[in-house]
């Protein structure tokens, strides 16, 4: 099975780190390789164009694919998620219909919350465009075409679609556009060019796409499986302690845990006074105050560590 990763600019380097992550450590070879194989002998990394990616997977070059939704948006084809293109034959109503579903389709597996961005409309400030209607019968530039078409066709708005390879803020500074369609995510960009965003026209993140007839692959899955795992260990912390055992339900009711807390006996326990060790899940913004309310019912010698994985 082969998984397309971005070769280069800022997914590189996070995608290559969420795998390893996730345990499917990358060989490293030569710097300007096409192909890397994984300590899973049967997946293997093919390195792509972030905007390449979606076609490789449709064309069955790779299997999956860790890319940006506004990439595979813009590539041609619905996107699915996992709910709406029924993989696991659960779900019914609507997105049972079959003529709904596009067979250039690629199947959105699982949100990595990384990449975030925004693609918006946007047109210089005080310039006297201020929703997407005032821009009937003008021009729009982008590097996203496929996307902004329809953005355009769905508000009913007849403009001019100019496609450009990058530096698109530039484009209402030399009368090339009216108004642009662009990626946006800390804002800096519009701001130093004095752009106002009008509306907002997708939200991205990177996904892992797959073609729909891989999707209930044995493998699939497992590279589904440790993926989610290192996302569900992102924002949880372990926390181990010495609790005095009659404290024990004063205990559990501060740590909601994820099956309850883990209690062990302590050997050091030699006068037997009743110290048992406790361990628990703890969801990351709860941990400040759930220590304060731990030390309340007498827990002491309190750790709290990161969790590299949570597979559940
Ligand atoms: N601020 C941002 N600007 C551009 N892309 C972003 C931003 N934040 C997240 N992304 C995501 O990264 C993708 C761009 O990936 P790409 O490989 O083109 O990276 P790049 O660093 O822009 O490289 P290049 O030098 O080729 O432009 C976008 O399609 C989007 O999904
Ligand atoms: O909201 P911001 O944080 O300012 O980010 C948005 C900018 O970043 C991207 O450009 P990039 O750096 O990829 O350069 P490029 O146009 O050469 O692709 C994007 O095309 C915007 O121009
Ligand atoms: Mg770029």
């Amino acid at each position: 099975m082969r998984i397309a990763v971005p070769n280069k600019g800022r997914l590189h380097e996070p995608t290559i780190e969420l795998l390893e992550r996730a345990g499917l450590h990358v060989e490293r070879t030569a710097d300007r390789q096409l192909y890397a194989d994984t300590v899973d002998p049967d997946v293997s990394i093919l390195y792509a164009r972030a905007a390449d990616i979606p076609e490789y997977v449709r064309d069955g070059a790779a299997d999956l694919g860790i890319t940006g939704l506004d990439q595979a948006t813009e590539s041609g084809g619905v996107v699915e998620t996992a709910a709406a293109a029924d993989v696991d034959g659960s779900t019914g109503g609507a997105s049972g219909d079959a003529e709904t579903v596009d067979e250039d389709a690629l199947v959105d597996l699982l949100d990595l919350e990384y990449g975030s961005c925004r693609l918006v409309l946007a047109a210089p400030e005080d310039g006297g465009i201020e929703s997407v209607a005032d821009l009937e019968g003008r021009t729009v530039a982008t590097e996203f075409p496929t996307i902004t078409r329809s953005y355009f066709e769905s508000a009913g708005v007849d403009a001019e679609i100019v496609t450009v390879t990058g530096a698109t803020e530039l484009t209402p500074h030399v009368e090339m556009a009216d108004a642009i369609v662009d990626i946006t995510s800390t804002g800096t960009t519009l701001r130093v060019n004095r752009l106002a965003v009008i509306d907002e026209v997708l939200d991205s993140s990177v996904r892992l796409f797959a073609r729909p007839d891989v999707v209930d692959d044995a493998k699939v899955q497992q590279v589904v499986t440790a993926l989610r795992s290192v996302l569900a260990a992102e924002d949880k912390r372990y926390l181990m302690m010495n609790a005095p055992k009659d404290e024990l339900p004063a205990v559990k009711d501060v740590l909601p845990g994820l099956d309850g807390p883990t209690v062990m006996d302590v050997e050091a326990d030699e006068n037997g006074d009743g110290t048992v060790a406790v361990h628990a899940v703890v969801d990351e913004r709860d941990v400040f105050s759930v220590i304060t309310d731990l030390k309340d019912v007498g827990a002491s010698g309190i750790l709290v560590t990161e969790i590299e994985r949570l597979v559940e």
